[in-house]
């Protein structure tokens, strides 16, 4: 039987494996990526605390970012690639989404519904991304150059336990103060009689998207409860593939 220090040389071995299969031009890319995703997120921190410095007000604060927003967020899908090709050890699934679902938030909601745009808890889940993406990005970037500073570290792993919940409060506000809006101008939907005789309604659409966080938040959740313990704790996690 193999004894607990084989086990951690074999892991060690294979980590290194996985960095060195990972090969320079990937480990370049992702360097260039993480740092630009890092100064994208500081840069809507910075517009989004001089806007409020100089207005006063979080009213117009959303059309001042969403451009910036829109890019950053969707640039966000090319890690879902990333997971794909296997250059980062990530599920496919869970950054599918937790991508995606930001990404609905962000195109199908926040930025079509201009009514909802001034709302408190766009900002709310705004700040939430902003602090979040900030912390995790520039964790990937020193966690390849590997010298990550602890207050760093740390940030990536214990933030998430406050910012998560407050993360996904904002969003479900959002959406819920959509609904009224939504139903009032049936946008996104498609009414019967039409020529390809389908119908869809985009407020039961918003409907199913809400009920959905029940299920999938707490996956997502206990997902980075167990990479905290692997990350901070050192304890080996066994995940299944996707
Ligand atoms: C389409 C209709 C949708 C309808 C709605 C559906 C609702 C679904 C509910 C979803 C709720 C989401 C709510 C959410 O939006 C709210 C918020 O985000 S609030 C803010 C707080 N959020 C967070 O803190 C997010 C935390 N979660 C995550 O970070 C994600 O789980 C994930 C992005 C997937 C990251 O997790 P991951 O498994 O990657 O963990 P690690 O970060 O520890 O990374 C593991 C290893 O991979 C390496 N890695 C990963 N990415 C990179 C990269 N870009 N560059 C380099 N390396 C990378 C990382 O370094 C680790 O490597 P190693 O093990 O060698 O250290």
């Amino acid at each position: 039987m193999a004894s607990s220090e084989d086990d951690g040389a074999v892991d060690e071995k294979e980590t290194n494996n996985k960095r060195r299969n990972r090969g320079a031009i990937a480990t370049a890319w992702l360097t260039f990526y993480n740092i630009a995703m890092t100064a994208g997120w500081l840069v809507l921190a910075i517009t989004m605390m001089r806007f409020y410095l100089q207005k006063g007000t979080h009213r117009g604060l959303y059309r001042s970012i969403a451009k910036t927003l829109k890019f950053f967020q969707t640039a966000a899908l090319i890690e879902v690639g990333h997971c794909a090709i296997g250059i980062v050890r990530t599920s496919v699934i869970v950054t599918g989404v937790q991508v995606c679902s930001r990404i609905f938030m962000v195109w199908f909601i926040a930025s079509s519904i201009r009514q909802v745009q001034s709302e408190e808890s766009v900002i709310l889940f705004l700040v939430v991304w902003t602090v979040t993406e900030i912390c995790r990005y520039s964790y990937y970037t020193f966690n390849l150059l590997h010298q990550v500073p602890y207050f760093i570290k740390w940030a990536r792993y214990n933030l998430f336990i406050v910012l998560y919940p407050l993360g996904v409060m904002g969003e479900l506000l959002t959406i819920y103060a959509a609904l009224p809006i939504v139903r009032r101008t049936a946008m996104y939907s498609l009414r019967l009689p039409n020529k390809y005789n389908v119908s869809f309604d985009y407020y039961y659409c918003l409907i199913i998207a809400m009920l959905s966080y029940i299920p999938l938040f707490p996956q997502l959740f206990f997902h980075m409860l167990r990479q905290r313990r692997k990350v901070l704790h050192g304890e080996v996690i066994v995940e299944k593939d996707d």
